[in-house]
């Protein structure tokens, strides 16, 4: 499967749950599992430590649904469509096969990169023509960058997201830094603006897209006693999502008990972030996650 890719030792792929095309990164600091459908990130485990990314066990793995948790890529449009509310949410990169376009191993990193080009069923849903690629590079750090090409003859706006699900000990136990001062708009008060004055402790429900481009967020977590840090760039807005038990109990693809064990801290270009792109013009987002032991 996918032979001219493969790297012994480093790069492997494979027939995942549902028959989709999964693929293992290995590295000397860690190891990663991503799904071609979506160029979705399933987990990244940095050597010795557990897994910093969440999947939902109650999530399947059918051709072009959506899988629930890791790090979906939501492109063209982050949310629900501006206009149409026929047309999935969160665009249709999440949904797609990616195609391969290369690998490369090196001492300390090991990388891939897959790509999505426009196709009939993509002009259906969205007319314009684009050339999309992820980068996902394994080294001590996984970083990934999320390049938008408009290679149509009309300028184009894109809303997106690195919408990472990060495992966490319970939402009881975390804390975040590096929000406070931003203002937020509140999706579950029809978006109202508000201002976040302190650091923020999570009490789900919440749904909150910060007005946030500065690098260097913290995810605490006193039950793993584990930071996850969250570098980003060309990346204006950062959203924060975790339904409570509430409503995660009507969402068979999460259920009430699992949505206890994570945390969306998407980066993203959201609402009136959206990206202008002129004919010809590329934009990458990128993002970079670390762990560290928290000292008490
Ligand atoms: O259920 P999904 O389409 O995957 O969306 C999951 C969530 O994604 C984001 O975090 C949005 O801000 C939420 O409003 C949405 O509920």
């Amino acid at each position: 499967m996918f032979k001219p890719f493969t790297l012994p030792g480093r790069v492997r792929f494979y027939a995942g749950p549902g028959q989709l095309p999964h693929c293992e990164l290995t590295a000397p600091a860690g190891q990663v599992v991503l799904c071609l459908q979506g160029a979705q990130v399933l987990s990244y485990i940095p050597t010795g430590q557990p897994d910093l990314l969440w999947i939902s066990p109650n999530t399947q793995y059918i051709q072009g649904k959506a899988i629930r948790g890791g790090i979906p890529v939501c492109w063209p449009w982050f949310g629900d469509h501006p206009e149409d509310g026929n047309l999935p949410a969160h665009g249709f990169a999440r949904n797609a096969l990616w195609e391969i376009r290369s690998s490369f191993a090196a001492d300390d990193t090991t990388q891939i990169q897959l790509g999505l080009t426009e196709s009939a069923t993509t002009r259906q849903i969205w007319p314009t023509p684009f050339d999309l690629t992820l980068d996902i590079e394994l080294g001590h750090t996984l970083k990934l960058t999320l390049t938008t090409r408009n290679t149509g003859p009309q300028s184009v706006m894109v809303t997106e997201a690195l919408h990472s699900y990060f495992a966490v000990s319970s939402t009881d136990s975390i804390h975040i830094e590096g929000l406070s001062g931003c203002r937020y708009h509140d999706k579950l008060e029809a978006f109202a603006i508000k201002p976040q004055r302190e650091e923020l402790t999570p009490t789900p429900p919440l749904d909150r897209v910060y007005d946030h481009s500065a690098s260097g967020l913290k995810l605490l977590d006193y039950g793993l006693k584990r930071v996850i840090q969250i570098d980003k760039s060309a990346s204006d807005s950062t959203i924060v999502w975790n339904p409570g038990t509430e409503v995660a109990g009507g969402i068979g693809d999460i259920g009430a008990e699992p949505s206890r064990r994570y945390i969306c801290i998407e980066s993203g270009n959201a609402l009136g972030s959206a990206v202008s792109l002129p004919p010809g013009a590329s934009h990458a987002l990128v993002m970079e996650l670390s762990s560290a032991a928290l000292e008490e």
